[in-house]
């Protein structure tokens, strides 16, 4: 396996307050990575440094063996996908629109985006007809679904995803939840997805990393930090 994120003793400082503690972490390449934690443990922080929207004041973040302040931002942008919990569509670009923004960024032909389109819309079962519909046409779910495809459309080398599900109800969930398992199973693409729900973060992880109050607790695969939790926080978490 090679690595493709690393977290080099990284902190990061938030008025006076050290919110992530000389994080050391290591994301490998095709790996469903989970980030829990209770709310304020740093998990979005941790994230939002792979895209570069949070920049660390010690250590240094890698993707691809490059230190993340060495990318140019617009190229590094492009290799990573990113799903939000607010559903992110432009409201006033029809779905085909939203999904195809970051292929026409990169060039893509008519034709070639069109077919991506129609392909991707076809993965998570919305027929042609979503292609021309605004966002607001569609349930929240739906949106989500769109916002999956929007983040995936030009193949990132990472999709990261900060608490994408947490906004819906438990059906939409549960089937948002297989789609990226899908996703991952048939693509093969690397994701990182934060989450303050242990059972999702057992669901989908193939390893999960547990902080608390910006430390690292503990890293490993859902099995081993059942079996064996770190100390007596992961333990209840898990229950
Ligand atoms: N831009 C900012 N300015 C000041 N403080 C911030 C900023 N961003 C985050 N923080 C603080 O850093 C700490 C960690 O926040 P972060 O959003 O990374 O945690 P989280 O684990 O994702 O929490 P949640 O689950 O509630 O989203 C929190 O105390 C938060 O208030």
């Amino acid at each position: 396996m090679t690595d493709i994120i690393k977290f080099d003793k990284v902190s990061k400082i938030f008025e006076g307050k050290k919110v992530i503690d000389s994080l050391d972490l290591t994301i490998e390449k095709g790996e469903f990575f989970v980030i829990v934690g209770p709310s304020g443990s740093g998990k979005t922080s941790t994230l939002k440094m792979i895209n570069a929207l949070v920049a660390p004041d010690e250590g240094d973040v890698y993707f691809e063996n490059k230190r993340i302040i060495d990318y140019d931002l617009k190229k590094l942008r492009l290799k990573v996908g990113y799903v939000l919990q607010q559903i992110a569509l432009f409201p006033n670009l029809n779905i085909q629109q939203n999904i195809e923004l970051i292929p026409e960024i990169l060039g893509w032909s008519k034709d070639k985006r069109q077919a991506r389109s129609l392909e991707l819309l076809e993965k998570v079962k919305l027929d042609a007809t979503y292609l021309k519909r605004l966002p607001s046409e569609l349930s929240g779910g739906e949106q989500q679904r769109v916002g999956i495809l929007r983040a995936i459309a030009a193949d990132p080398d990472v999709i990261i995803m900060d608490e994408p599900f947490s906004a819906l109800d438990p059906i939409s969930r549960n089937n948002l939840q297989e789609l990226v398992l899908d996703i991952h199973e048939n693509l093969g693409t690397t994701i990182v997805f934060v989450t303050h729900d242990m059972k999702e973060a057992q669901r989908l992880g193939d390893r999960i990393a547990v902080m608390q109050e910006g430390k690292l607790l503990q890293c490993a695969s859902p099995d081993e930090i059942r079996e064996h939790p770190a100390n007596d926080f992961v333990k209840s978490f898990f229950e």
